[in-house]
């Protein structure tokens, strides 16, 4: 087998409702042509801001969803006309609060699960303690999950996914609400599920996770693929400059700095505290330096592009204005 997972041509549309149809409004293209190869043992994660078509793909991928057009198989079985095969080898962990039966203690969850994929009870009980010790939820098993934080929810949810150990796993942001220590827990499971040798398409807007776990990476948006490779191609592909991080600015200090670097041809973003990030061209370096120190400011930091700063150049800079 070649590729765990394959996507061609992949097309799908969301009707408008009548209302919004009588008024003109065309369908939603959420995924337009996308095509996508998983390799076997490898971490592949997509990329893209709110509405690119992640969770889209994830679904038609996961048989949850049916293509408007094009394919997508997983494991060599296409998913429209071989569902049920497709489905036996995958696990799935789409993000959101549904799918958990609150009244249910974890372990009572992860048994009913296990039952639905024809388990002994035997060895689920060995398997649920496993993945409960691996997700850190011992101490916690005989609690209903209503009691529980949306992070130890979305761990569960985990726990769900993993259940009947399939070799393609489909994770639609499953760091969302953990606690950095729960979310650290979780990448090494994913080492450790690679090394297993199982495959993963994730979506995160975490740029750093991606970047640590991936063995590729693709950008999506507005329903198609903009850019794919490994992080250190797409890295390469940033070019030779520098990223120059601006963390303390006064608002006359960053109006300044924001008016005379406009001919440096700089990629700005803000830094979420009130500072900015340019990423510029090598040779443009010292000219900003000079900009930065005629404003006043002395902290700062050069260091080498980021995906994050990729990212930003890929899809702009959504929802921040500057200025
Ligand atoms: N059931 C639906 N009906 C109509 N439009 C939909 C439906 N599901 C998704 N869409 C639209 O399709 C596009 C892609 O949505 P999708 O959920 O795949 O994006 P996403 O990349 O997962 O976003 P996010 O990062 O916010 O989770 C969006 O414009 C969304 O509004």
């Amino acid at each position: 087998m070649d590729s765990a997972i394959e996507v061609r041509s992949l097309r799908r549309t969301f009707e408008a409702s009548r209302k919004q149809q009588s008024k003109g409004t065309a369908p939603k293209v959420a995924l337009n042509d996308v095509d996508l190869t998983v390799s076997p043992g490898t971490v592949h994660s997509l990329l893209g801001p709110n509405g690119a078509g992640k969770t889209t793909l994830c679904k038609i991928v996961s048989t949850m969803l049916l293509p408007s057009a094009g394919s997508a198989n997983v494991a060599g079985f296409d998913v429209v006309k071989e569902t049920r095969q497709a489905r036996a080898g995958l696990g799935v962990v789409l993000g959101g609060e549904r799918g958990l039966y609150d009244r249910l203690t974890p372990v009572e969850n992860l048994m009913f699960w296990a039952a639905m994929y024809s388990m002994p009870r035997r060895k689920a009980r060995v398997r649920i303690a496993e993945l409960l010790e691996k997700l850190g939820l011992t101490g916690v098993e005989n609690q209903r999950v209503e009691t529980f934080s949306r992070g130890m929810k979305q761990r569960l949810h985990l726990a769900r996914g993993l259940i009947a150990d399939q070799p393609v796993l489909i994770l639609d942001e499953p760091t969302v609400g953990m606690d950095p220590v729960a979310a650290n827990g979780f990448r090494a499971l994913i080492r450790d599920l690679r090394f297993e040798g199982k495959t993963i398409l994730l979506t995160t807007h975490n740029m750093e996770e991606a970047g640590d776990l991936s063995d590729r990476l693709s950008f999506i948006d507005g329903g198609r693929i903009i850019a794919e490779g490994t992080p250190s191609e797409l890295m390469r592909s940033t070019g030779s400059g520098s990223r120059l991080e601006l963390p303390d600015l006064s608002s006359s200090q960053r109006s300044e700095i924001l008016a005379s670097i406009e001919p440096l041809d700089a990629q700005v973003s803000e830094d979420g505290t009130g500072g900015l990030v340019l990423v510029l061209e090598e040779q443009a370096v010292t000219k900003a330096l000079t900009i930065v120190a005629a404003a006043g400011v002395s902290v700062f930091s050069v260091t080498p592009p980021s995906l994050d700063d990729l990212y930003v150049n890929l899809v702009g800079d959504r929802g921040m204005s500057l200025g």
